[in-house]
């Protein structure tokens, strides 16, 4: 109510500057009542093909700035950045999230933030210039071992690679990311506006903890993590005292009783430098950065595997620069200069499905104008990556997964030279100005080895009914390790897809790359990428010849397809029927867009789907599988712990929360 008098109060308008367009709203609630639970985004989104690339809605008292171009964003939260880098207050959390100290990511822009932030640029630098001290690749054997062993829990083995990596880089051991990730989970809960009900009702923070349900959820996961951060940096801290007490004596024979490489051990090791409050600030500096690195990368590799499937004329191109590159051996890190497919995949999956669709929202500080438009001091700003990785000025048929926009030279997206892009290194994806992404690198790492990985080890189909024929001849040639060779994974809603028509194969090659074409890289353009497709794509006369082809500048694309070419690869592989409710709220994709099913929350992870995976070389898969066991029986492979008394669900004071994804 306060909030509303203050907004009546609001003083004119200085001649000449406008309000913002936006949909006009209910007294109180404002626009709050038309939000759908899921794929909110997706509104937001055609509210700004309605009201334009920068509007303001109301929601609840609130004025929310919605940004759909990435040229606004930069100009605004970059360019600007010193009045729109704070963050705006979360009502669900216990403690006020602007100056708690504890998750650096929703801080506002104060000394804690800025001690915080150096500390946080020195780990990842540190740990940057270790390969992330190996640890990614260390865990890739175990992701694929899992993937052939137990292949419908595919999802639940990407998670669990990703919060591994990051477990070990946080405190050295993988054994707490069962943990880690129930504990992103729950925090995902407190701030995301869908989650906790106080984020819509904050008045519910303030009554009595045993008057409601929501409030005291919030206290025993605060209660929770404080216990399992604590816990966390007392045991690196007695791994140090350990090994400087006796520093002769053999190592531990059990890797978690030896002190490794972490971001624990630097903060621990050089406590002075960070001039923190206490220890306790540290042990949140680092488990923050373990929860915003827990969960957000599994959701890229989880829409990798999804685009396979529904792409998969572009798969051989990646197993040929990949079989080229890695050969016999695993992919490392330190092959990215020479991957160039391998990033433009990853690139264009970001691309294609962000994995924070509405961007992490900042928050402005003082009044100010935005060509002619008013932009009122507390608004909360928010880039809307969705929008923004879909802007059809820049992106040609923006729907349409396309890897190629990064690697063929016709695309304005393309960029030289090609042992480094394209890149994912301060892409719009991570965030504008002072606030950007801490995780880039590391997530750049994950991404690489693990995507690289599944790449070296399977090929992935469509659950059609060909994959099916052929899934029963492999297996019936399995022997081996993985006790299926072609292995499908759980159901849990993927429809089968159509192939391509011959319009569309026409259409492409009218629009394929000349790719005789040198870069100054020194890599070779892998002979030809069109080549390497799959064959049913090759070698297909154009109906479309003649066509105007893509400029080869950076410029804005501004070429709409003309009627005649406005088939897309969306109206073609796609089935008709939608399972998905929210997805109507989009006026681009099809209703019945299948790989727009998601979870809730923040961060946007595609739900498990039918697929099928091939292993490529058993030969591979043995090697692997041998590597596996080896490193199990020196103790490498711990499995993960459970940290609460009577089991995960513990007792009154900590243990899992109920989590609704
Ligand atoms: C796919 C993976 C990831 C995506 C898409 C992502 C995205 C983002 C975004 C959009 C922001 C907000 C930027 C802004 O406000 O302008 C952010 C902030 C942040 N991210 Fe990430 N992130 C990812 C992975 C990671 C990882 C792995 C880590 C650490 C291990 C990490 C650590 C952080 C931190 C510490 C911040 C806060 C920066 C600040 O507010 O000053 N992120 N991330």
């Amino acid at each position: 109510i306060a909030k509303y008098i203050e907004n009546a109060k609001r003083k004119k308008l200085p001649a000449g500057i406008r309000p913002l367009p936006g949909p006009k709203g209910l007294p109180f609630i404002g626009n709050v009542h038309e939000l759908p639970e899921k794929n909110s985004w997706m509104k937001f989104h055609e509210w700004g093909e309605k009201y334009g690339p920068i509007y303001q809605v109301n929601l609840a008292g609130t004025n929310h700035i919605w940004i759909s171009r990435d040229h606004i964003a930069h100009e605004l939260l970059s360019k600007r950045s010193a009045n729109y880098s704070d963050r705006p207050f979360i009502p669900a959390l216990e403690h006020d999230n602007r100056d708690s100290g504890q998750y650096l990511p929703l801080m506002s822009k104060n000394e804690k933030w800025t001690r915080q932030r150096k500390f946080a640029k020195q780990i990842m630098d540190t740990s940057a210039k270790e390969d992330f001290y190996g640890y990614p690749e260390l865990e890739s054997i175990r992701l694929l071992f899992e993937v052939m062993t137990e292949p419908s829990r595919y999802n639940h083995a990407l998670e669990s690679f990703v919060a591994r990596v990051t477990c070990r880089l946080g405190w050295g051991t993988p054994t707490a990311a069962e943990e880690l990730k129930q504990r992103a989970r729950e925090l995902l809960i407190g701030v995301s506006p869908t989650g906790s009900f106080a984020n819509k009702l904050p008045f519910i923070m303030s009554l009595p903890e045993n008057w409601s349900k929501t409030k005291s959820w919030e206290l025993r996961r605060g209660r929770t993590e404080r216990k399992f951060f604590e816990t966390m940096q007392d045991e690196v801290r007695q791994q140090i005292k350990l090994s400087e007490k006796n520093p002769d004596a053999p190592a531990p024979i059990l890797p978690s009783l030896q002190p490794k490489s972490s971001w624990m051990r630097t903060f621990l090791e050089n406590k002075a430098a960070w001039k923190f409050d206490s220890d306790l600030e540290g042990a949140y500096a680092v488990g923050m950065h373990g929860i915003a690195g827990a969960l957000t990368v599994a959701a890229p590799m989880q829409s990798f595997c999804l685009a396979l499937c529904h792409y998969p004329q572009y798969q051989p191109i990646l197993h040929e620069e990949i079989d080229r590159v890695c050969g016999d051996r695993m992919i490392r890190f330190s092959d990215m200069p020479e991957m160039p497919v391998l990033r433009a995949f990853i690139r264009e999956t970001l691309r294609w499905r962000p994995p924070v669709p509405t961007g992490i929202p900042h928050a402005s500080v003082k009044d100010d104008v935005y060509e002619g438009y008013h932009i009122p001091a507390g608004s909360v700003m928010h880039p809307l990556e969705w929008s923004i990785s879909r802007d059809p000025e820049v992106f040609y048929e923006p729907d349409a997964w396309n890897p190629m926009r990064w690697l063929d030279s016709k695309y304005p997206t393309y960029q030289e030279p090609l042992s480094k892009f394209p890149t994912i290194t301060s892409y719009s994806q991570f965030g504008y100005g002072r606030r950007t992404c801490q995780g880039m690198g590391v997530t750049e790492a994950d991404l690489l080895v693990g995507i690289g990985s599944m790449a070296w080890m399977f090929s992935m189909h469509a659950n059609t009914e060909d994959a099916e024929e052929e899934a029963e001849i492999d297996e019936s040639q399995t022997k081996h390790v993985a006790e299926q060779k072609c292995l499908q994974a759980q159901s849990v809603g993927m429809r089968p897809i159509t192939p391509p028509s011959e319009e569309l194969i026409a259409h492409k090659l009218s629009n394929k790359p000349d790719m005789h074409h040198k870069n100054d890289s020194g890599i070779r353009l892998s002979n030809q990428y069109s080549e390497k497709m799959e064959p049913e794509l090759q070698g297909k006369p154009s109906k479309l010849a003649g066509r105007p082809s893509l400029p080869s500048t950076n410029s804005m694309f501004a070429r709409p397809p003309s009627p005649d070419e406005s088939i897309s690869e969306k109206d073609v592989l796609l089935p008709k029927k939608s399972h998905n409710p929210s997805a109507k709220a989009d006026s681009n994709a099809t209703p019945s867009d299948p790989t727009m099913d998601f979870s809730t929350l923040l961060i946007a992870k595609p739900m498990p789907f039918k697929f099928n995976l091939k292993i490529r070389d058993q030969e591979k898969a043995d090697r692997v599988a041998r590597r596996w066991m080896e490193l199990k029986m020196d103790g490498e492979f711990e499995d993960s712990r459970v940290y609460w008394k009577g089991g995960n669900h513990g007792d009154e004071q900590h243990g899992w929360g109920e989590v609704f994804l």
